[in-house]
């Protein structure tokens, strides 16, 4: 599944129209009536759990006995049918643009079930143009009742529900005069809130929320999921998000420009061609499936390397070489006894050393991947240390934690000169010390700036959080659906980087272990989830052991 810019979508919503000759109007019909279906059907979840239906049995009695005999059945349009219809009243917002001329469609179709529509537009209807003139002609021509805002009375607390049709993807800046007032009194109406394409007040590319911004339980996002609805805060603000179709083909897609994918079992393989089965040959041998070098922790923060390295196991590799600084080498033995232990020196305190590089760089040469960070504290001279890996270390690299302040800190960016894959694990203090941004920018667009910076420096990042974003070198990128709250704990990213080193050290290419990996670390939370029947309860080990 796709994810496109407001831009993307401008440019496709115009192919349709010009190049398959198919109708703005009719698009927009369609946009009304799958509107109006998905409000049905949170009408009648509404009636069920209400027990409205308690009397359905003797109904359904009835029907089968009429049916039994008869040779001509009909039956009604399910989806635009509602028992209690004449129990719900709903307000629909009506802005300027095409959005505003969805929610008048819409508006139609609902009537049309019975349900009791009024239409509120924030500006005078006369001032809209094009096809929103043709839906206002429409509904007044039905009768729908109309009220203009700020002319005529109002009353928000009368209403069972409200479609908000104000602003989509043609809105520009925070919303303003009467769009701003109806979104604060929607928002303040305790009322269950439906938007038509994206919540109004959202930037629809970046998931910035504007002041104010509509908070809804369901948005109706039409023909293409919006990327701003996967990026926080507008993740949020969207609800339960519906994707349905409105005649715009998916084939036009490619053509538009779109980069950015949803990260579904489909897209891992249909489109990087990762092996969802996880086969393993039956001539397989510890050697067959890769071995990881992980140089990581100290004294202090030893868990993270095991956390890590374990991970690593779990996520299929062969073997796992664990460097670490001599002072770690008591506590550790014993602890994971499927890992293999290399003593690289370091100082008296259990923290790293830079002579150790020169060892790291003999043990590279017998392994498929190095992954470096988790809990290894910064040390003289480590952004040398790390220059020197950078170079001399003859595959794929993954760098995480530590090892991400100290790069940020390097003033070597020969990143080209790599033979072999980077992949970076920021978190997005990570992300914006690699920037040189602060957090908060790196939050406005997480999407937009890590596929620049990806495809800036010929990397792979992977900037962590909810919905974790893989950018690739290439300038595409794939957002993630699986995890939950839960995983914020300790060690979690931790575990992360061991899987991806492992899917590496596997063979998969660095955009699919980085994907795989990231799906997968989500899959295990929410099974970890499920078996401690809490996500709050859940620790990083927990996840690996669901793996
Ligand atoms: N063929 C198409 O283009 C289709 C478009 N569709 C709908 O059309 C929407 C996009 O329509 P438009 O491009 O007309 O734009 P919108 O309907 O999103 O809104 C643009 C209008 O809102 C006003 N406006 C913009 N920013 C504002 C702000 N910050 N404060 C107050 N007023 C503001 C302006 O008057 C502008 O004309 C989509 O989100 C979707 O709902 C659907 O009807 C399907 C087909
Ligand atoms: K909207």
């Amino acid at each position: 599944m796709y994810l496109v810019t407001a831009e993307q979508m401008r440019w496709l919503d115009g192919e349709t129209i010009q190049r398959l000759g198919i109708p703005a109007i009719a698009l927009m019909e369609n946009a009304g009536r799958v509107i109006a279906e998905e409000i049905v059907a949170l009408c009648r979840r509404r009636g069920e759990e209400g027990g409205r239906n308690a009397a359905d049995g003797e109904d359904a009695g009835l029907k089968d006995a009429a049916l039994a005999g008869a040779a001509f059945q009909v039956s009604a349009d399910h989806a635009l049918t509602l028992d209690n219809a004449a129990a719900e009243r709903w307000l629909i917002l009506v802005g300027k643009g095409n959005n505003g001329g969805d929610g008048l469609a819409a508006a139609r179709y609902l009537r049309e079930t019975g349900i009791a529509v009024t239409l509120v537009y924030a500006v005078p209807p006369e001032s809209l143009s094009g096809e929103a003139a043709l839906q206002r002609d429409a509904a007044a021509a039905m009768g729908l009742p109309a009220v203009v805002y700020g002319r005529d009375r109002l009353d928000l607390a009368e209403c069972s529900g409200i479609l908000d049709a104000l602003l989509g993807t043609g809105a520009a800046g925070a919303p303003r005069g009467a769009y701003a007032e109806l979104i604060a009194a929607a928002n303040s109406s305790g009322k269950v809130i439906v938007s038509a394409d994206i919540p109004s007040g959202l930037n629809a590319d970046t998931g910035e929320t504007h002041e104010p911004c509509i908070h809804a339980s369901v948005t109706v996002c039409l023909a293409f999921l919006k990327r701003g609805l996967l990026q926080y805060p507008g993740s949020s603000a969207a609800g339960h998000v519906k994707v349905r179709a409105i005649g715009i083909p998916t084939s036009l897609a490619p053509e538009s420009g779109v980069q950015v994918y949803l990260l579904t079992p489909e897209v891992l393989h249909a489109h990087l061609g990762v092996d969802l089965a996880r086969r393993r040959s039956p001539e397989g041998h510890k050697g067959t499936y890769g071995h990881v070098l992980l140089a990581a922790g100290t004294l202090r923060m030893s868990g993270a390397g095991l956390l890590s390295a374990r991970a690593a196991l779990r996520a299929g590799c062969g073997l796992v070489t664990w460097a670490l600084p001599q002072k770690l080498l008591p506590a550790i033995i014993g602890s994971a006894p499927e890992l293999m232990l290399a003593d690289v020196g370091g100082n008296e305190d259990g923290t790293w050393h830079a002579g150790s590089v020169s060892e790291l760089l003999k043990l590279s040469k017998e392994r498929d991947v190095l992954a470096v960070g988790p809990g290894l504290g910064r040390f003289e001279s480590d952004t040398e240390w790390l220059r020197h890996l950078w170079e001399g270390v003859d595959c794929p690299l993954v760098i995480d934690a530590d090892a991400l302040n100290i790069l940020a800190e390097t003033d070597y960016k020969d990143w080209a000169s790599r033979r072999h894959p980077v992949i970076l694990t920021p978190h997005p203090g990570e992300m914006a010390r690699l920037a040189g941004v602060t957090t908060a920018e790196v939050k406005r667009d997480r999407i937009g700036l890590a596929m620049g910076y990806a495809k800036d420096h010929g990397i792979t990042i992977v900037l962590k959080g909810a919905h974790t974003v893989i950018a690739t070198p290439e300038g595409q990128a794939y957002v993630n659906t699986t995890g939950h709250p839960g995983m914020g704990t300790g060690g979690a990213g931790d575990v992360l980087t061991g899987m991806i080193s492992s899917l590496l050290a596997q063979g998969m290419n660095e955009t699919q272990a980085a994907a795989f990996g990231v799906y997968l670390h989500g899959l295990a939370g929410e099974r970890a989830a499920r078996q401690r029947n809490n996500p709050a309860a859940i620790i990083a080990g927990d996840i690996i052991e669901a793996l």
